[in-house]
């Protein structure tokens, strides 16, 4: 690739588009443009002609700056993008959005104001019979969605106008009327391109350019042509145009080796390349492209209300069920309790008084321990069964089966009073121990039930022992946990795991939501036709971060307030530092966003790219850990 240069013709030159020695090709493949030259003056209408897949829409795309040539050179004489008006044969509108608000935001982006948008835009709508301006896009016949895109190209008065096949299914009414509106154009001094398949309807152009093998056969007024080939009709001259050149072609064949007539056929000329340059292509962000990328931008949300419902409300409900129904601790867990001791119908803790080192004492421990367990919230189930308590267990009907053995008050207060002295066998010493059985299968009810089960025993113990006038210290573990540096002793669960959810839910749906926004507009061509209009990848980005970070936001605070106010979530630390960081995360969402936007080619992919990396990102961004603690 050779030096860059500016090219803009001054405008008091005749010629509009000058496109010299022009070779294009896609990657290896032979040269779409084999050095075309074309010539468009201005005030003219020129019918660019061709079969399918000659390469018309490939010149039009490298003349408005959308892509490079290989080599050659291109002049236009336009200094500013919005000098041009370009209609893509994709469709390349917002089907979500109105007539009005496509002409809206197209109108934006060249600068004008919405006065100018409405007078301009009520003249246009007349003309080319679009249906009212509060239409849909997805409304309206294929046919009347290409007028859309006509008038859209044509709604800032550009003064040079590429539309490349405008009158796919339109009727040769409307046809003709587009015609003449065009040739009233170009007598307003516009210059005009125009691809199409009908050649004789390219008749009324001022200058027709037949292309064939990345070269135009000819180039000039129809009228001419006909009389030169003494015809009335361009498809003949057409053919005789590529007998013609098929002629020469042999004649050349027999003078040159087939060789090297391929290799100066299909390398590249050495023409240097000379690229389109304009001068917006030099600034980084423009305001005005910014404010018409917003107003676009929330409009696809809001038609999109349904995607808006579920950004906005899925981190709240994730949090919000995860609170109901995982972090909260379960109530009413069914608890096997075999009291050899005791029959549980005979268990009074009420009436306990004195102290339980004594021996004529008239009350069970277990009855008191099970009352601390009862008020943890556990359904205490009498059992007499061994057997079948476990069974239970295993089964899942029951979380825990207790045993307590025939001797347990007794044995459990000899054991604390007189542990040490006394040289107990083991069989005596079990006596004064509860078996536990518990249920693994499920970790997280099986912590709670273990957790519950200990704190039960203690709170016993301490108060058996208060009642027993000594410090109740001696029976702990020689172990104080000190106020933590952060939180407090008793968090919960739920209070880590909100956190975490809600900044992994606000990192993927920025991402996700992101990247379908992003997909969508690529696929349907519209990021490219907002390229013409001198839109840059960094204004796209940087009007879906300002965006999303006002969902992000709104988000946020929504899952905030209903995890503070509606469940035991408290906020811990600085709110401030809490909000860049939910900031932060919104931000990488996005970026993670474009980027899967950018590599991904469809929908598809996308998803598929999505679900695969955020399970990766889940667990190896630390949120197993945080749900852990
Ligand atoms: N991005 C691309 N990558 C690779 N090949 C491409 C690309 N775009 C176009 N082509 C190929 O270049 C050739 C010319 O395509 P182009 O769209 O310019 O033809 P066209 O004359 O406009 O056709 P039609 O009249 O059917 O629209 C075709 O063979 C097409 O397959």
């Amino acid at each position: 690739m050779e030096e860059v240069e500016i090219n803009v013709i001054g405008g008091k030159k005749p010629s509009s588009i000058i496109v010299r020695d022009a070779y294009k090709r896609y990657g290896r493949s032979n040269f779409i443009l084999n050095g075309l030259n074309l010539t468009v003056q201005e005030g003219t209408i020129y019918g660019f002609l061709g079969p399918s897949g000659c390469g018309k829409t490939t010149l039009l795309n490298c003349i408005v700056g959308r892509s490079d040539l290989n080599s050659g050179s291109i002049k236009i004489s336009a200094k500013r993008r919005s000098e041009i008006g370009f209609m893509p044969q994709e469709i390349s509108l917002y089907a979500d959005l109105s007539v009005f608000e496509n002409f809206l935001f197209f109108g934006y982006l060249v600068g004008m104001t919405r006065e100018e948008v409405e007078a301009r835009m009520n003249d246009l709508i007349s003309f080319l019979e679009i249906p009212s301006k509060d239409r849909f896009v997805n409304s309206m016949s294929g046919g009347q969605q290409r007028r859309l895109s006509i008038a859209v190209t044509l709604l800032h008065n550009p003064k040079i106008i590429i539309l490349d096949e405008p009158t796919v299914g339109i009727d040769p009414i409307l046809c003709n009327q587009i015609w003449q509106m065009l040739l009233e154009l170009s007598e307003r001094g516009k210059s005009i391109i125009i691809t199409t398949h009908y050649i004789q309807e390219a008749q009324q152009a001022h200058t027709i350019g037949l292309m064939r093998d990345g070269k135009l056969l000819a180039e000039e007024n129809p009228l001419a042509l006909l009389s030169q080939y003494q015809s009335d009709d361009l498809e003949n001259v057409f053919l005789k145009l590529i007998f013609e050149e098929q002629q020469i072609k042999c004649n050349k064949l027999k003078s040159f080796y087939d060789n090297q007539n391929r290799s100066s056929c299909n390398s590249k000329s050495s023409t240097r390349l000379v690229k389109i340059r304009f001068e917006e292509d030099n600034r980084i962000c423009s305001k005005r492209i910014l404010k018409a990328l917003t107003y676009k931008n929330f409009l696809v949300m809001k038609r999109g209300y349904v995607h808006l419902m579920f950004t906005m409300l899925l981190p709240l409900i994730q949090t919000s069920l995860f609170n109901i129904a995982i972090g909260a601790k379960p109530q009413d867990v069914p608890i096997a309790v075999l009291n050899n001791e005791i029959s549980l119908r005979h268990c009074y803790p009420h009436v306990y008084s004195g102290c339980f080192f004594q021996q004529n004492i008239s009350f069970s421990s277990s009855c008191l321990f099970l009352k601390y367990l009862k008020e943890e919230k556990y359904k205490i189930l009498s059992y007499h069964d061994e057997n079948k308590a476990l069974k239970d267990l295993r089964n899942s009907e029951v979380r825990a089966v207790l045993r307590f053995p025939r001797n347990y008050t007794k044995r459990m207060s000899e054991k604390i009073s007189e542990g040490m002295l006394q040289n107990y066998d083991d069989a005596v010493l079990l006596e004064g121990f509860v078996d536990v059985w518990l249920d693994n299968s499920n970790r997280l009810s099986e912590d709670f039930v273990r957790y519950d089960i200990m704190r039960s025993m203690m709170s016993f113990l301490r108060r058996a022992i208060i009642q027993c006038g000594k410090n109740p210290d001696i029976i702990g573990i020689p172990i104080v946990i000190e106020k933590p540096i952060r939180g407090d002793v008793n968090v919960s669960l739920n209070s880590y795991v909100s956190c975490a959810l809600m900044i992994v839910g606000t990192f993927f749906l920025a991402a996700a939501s992101t990247t379908l926004f992003f997909i969508a507009e690529k696929v349907g061509g519209q990021v490219e036709r907002t390229y013409i209009y001198g839109v840059t990848m960094f204004e796209i980005i940087l009007a879906l971060i300002l965006f999303q970070s006002a969902i992000g936001f709104t988000q946020a605070v929504l899952t905030m307030l209903i995890n503070f106010i509606s469940f035991d979530n408290p906020l811990e630390g600085n709110v401030f530092t809490f909000f860049c960081l939910l900031g932060l995360t919104t931000f990488s969402g996005i970026l993670f966003g474009v980027v899967q936007g950018i590599i991904s080619g469809d929908v598809t992919a996308a998803a598929y790219s999505g679900i695969g990396t955020s399970f990766i990102l889940s667990v190896t961004s630390g949120i197993v850990s945080i749900s852990y603690y």
